[in-house]
């Protein structure tokens, strides 16, 4: 359980989430946790100050993530729709896929309802990271603890980045083939999992994990820490106007996008490829919208 948590507000629309989160209280040293099932999403999530969202269907096998938006998109609505009837101020952390395109979907209905804050909307790509860093070590050799390497772009199949030049410690080096070999691995294993899992979901310890990291990260920020995590904002600095890297955060969002550095050919190759990718995703999830609202 994570300490910096006070209280924690779980819903779905299925009731059992109020037993889930009796078996939560069962633990020492965590949050009070309540669960919202049904009609009381506005409950839920009025008077938090981070707002997340990890719903509802993940892909199956021979699905791409992109395939999902139809799936996720609903909810994500209903979510972005309590917001401004309850706490538009709050941050919005998504990690319900295709990130790519649900968080650009979220910025688009917060915008059409009036409390879009682009610094205040984050897709979770940690995962990333944490595979990058694990296989790495693995290739190297050498202990994953202290071992990092940026992961930009987006979180799919042609976007996931890892950027071996800014490895730490920096003793440690991968040639170019390594870089080559360890970005095709990892950009894939997301869609191994869901082929292993047989249609019975995908990353889920990953995710969590994941998802503490970057909250952890992100409760230091509004609690008045100026952090650096890793996530997929808006951004106008790549072509697209959504982008992931590691982003300065404070009590307020975001104070600065990942911002481009210096990048050796082979992540130039990855960024330029990534980015007409990343603009179709962003569309994806910007037209979902125009098909979403008149019904509802
Ligand atoms: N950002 C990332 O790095 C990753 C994201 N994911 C995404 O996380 C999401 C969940 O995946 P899993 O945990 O594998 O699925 P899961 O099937 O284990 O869990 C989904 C949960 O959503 C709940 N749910 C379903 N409909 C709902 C609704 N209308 N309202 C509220 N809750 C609802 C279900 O009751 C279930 O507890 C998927 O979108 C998946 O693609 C998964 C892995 C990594
Ligand atoms: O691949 C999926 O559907 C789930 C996911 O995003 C991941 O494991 O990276």
């Amino acid at each position: 359980m994570n300490q910096k948590i006070e209280r924690l507000q779980l819903y779905d629309t299925h009731e059992k989430i109020i037993g889930a989160a009796m078996a939560l209280n069962h633990l020492p040293g965590g949050p009070i946790v309540s669960g919202f099932a049904g009609e009381k999403l506005g409950a839920a999530v009025r008077s938090s100050e981070l707002i997340l969202t990890l719903h509802r269907v993940p892909r199956k096998p021979g699905n791409k993530r992109e395939d999902m938006i139809a799936a996720n998109a609903l909810l994500l609505q209903k979510v972005c729709r309590a917001m401004a009837d309850e706490n538009p101020n709050a941050f919005l952390a998504i990690a319900t896929n295709p990130i790519n395109s649900m968080v650009p979907f979220a910025s688009s209905i917060l915008y059409k309802y009036g409390i879009y804050n682009p610094f205040k909307v984050f897709g979770i790509t940690q995962i990333d990271i944490a595979r990058t860093r694990t296989y790495t070590a693995e290739a190297l050799q050498v202990s994953n603890q202290n071992l990092f390497v940026p992961v930009i772009g987006g979180h799919s199949a042609e976007t996931i980045i890892p950027l071996f030049s800014y490895m730490t410690p920096v003793e440690h080096v991968v040639n170019p083939c390594q870089a080559d070999t360890l970005t095709q691995f990892v950009r894939k294993l997301g869609t191994e999992i869901v082929f292993q899992k047989q249609g019975s979901g995908s990353a889920v310890v990953g995710v969590a994990h994941s998802i503490n990291e970057f909250c952890d990260t992100l409760i230091d920020a509004i609690n008045g820490k100026e952090v650096e995590a890793t996530c997929y904002s808006a951004n106008p600095y790549f072509g697209s106007r959504f982008f992931a890297g590691p982003a300065t955060i404070g009590p307020y969002g975001i104070v600065q996008p990942f911002r481009k550095f210096p990048f050796n050919d082979y992540e130039t190759f990855l960024v330029n490829s990534s980015v007409p990718f990343i603009n179709r995703d962003v569309n994806l999830g910007e037209d979902y919208v125009k098909v979403l609202l008149p019904k509802l």
